[in-house]
């Protein structure tokens, strides 16, 4: 299991080991004793996700749950490519509108851990894309929230108009958003990686 920093702080990217044959490849997608043996410790997950996006272009997000019903994801890419996206929006942390990204992908098997207090967002780059989530917390409409994808300086690599839900395509802009998070100091698990 590789486990990488990102630019922002809590944002971590694991890449578990395949093994590969000519049959194709087997992998432990998540195992909670290989992550606590190479020092990372996550909260426990208590519901996975699964969508398809059929078109590439397509923009899911920037989505969080509010407290007390907050959400940490650990999130891959099943079948595709996507460009994968959190945002620190706890009040008070250095990295507050702060973004990091990472393409993950079937090949590449890349994971995106987004911490509770991020929002998390994606935009697909193939046709057909599946991603695969764990939460922390299980699904509580009354605590969902979302922020527009263009009003926080991400660049998504994409041209035009993505394809949103009239969800997404109504959210409120960064700037007019009273963030339920409130930054509680670093994480614990960043000193031991
Ligand atoms: C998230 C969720 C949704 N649903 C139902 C509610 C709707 O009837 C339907 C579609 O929901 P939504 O349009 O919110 O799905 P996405 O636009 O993919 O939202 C998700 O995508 C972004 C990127 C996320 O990180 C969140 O997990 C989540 O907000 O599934 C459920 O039954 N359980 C759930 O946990």
């Amino acid at each position: 299991m590789q486990i990488q920093k990102t630019s922002l702080p809590g944002v971590l990217v694991l890449v578990p080991r395949r093994f590969g044959d000519e049959r194709g490849f087997f992998c432990e997608s998540w195992s909670r004793k290989t992550l606590h043996d190479a020092g990372l410790d996550l909260p426990e997950f208590v519901q996975d996700n699964h969508s398809l996006s059929a078109a590439a272009g397509t923009l899911r997000g920037l989505h969080f749950q509010a407290p007390p019903h907050a959400q940490g994801k650990l999130v891959r890419c099943g079948r595709g490519r996507l460009f994968d996206v959190a945002v620190d929006i706890r009040k008070g942390s250095p990295s507050y509108g702060r973004w990091t990204g990472c393409e993950l992908s079937f090949e590449n098997g890349r994971q995106l851990w987004i911490p509770p207090g991020f929002l998390h967002g994606f935009v697909t780059r193939e046709p057909d894309t599946e991603i695969l989530y764990k939460c922390t917390d299980y699904y509580a409409p009354d605590c969902d929230g979302a922020v527009a994808w263009d009003s926080i300086g991400i660049d998504w690599g994409v041209s035009g108009q993505p394809i949103l839900s009239a969800k997404d395509a109504g959210a409120p802009v960064l700037n007019e958003f009273d963030s339920p998070f409130t930054y509680e100091g670093p994480f614990g698990y960043e000193a031991g990686i």
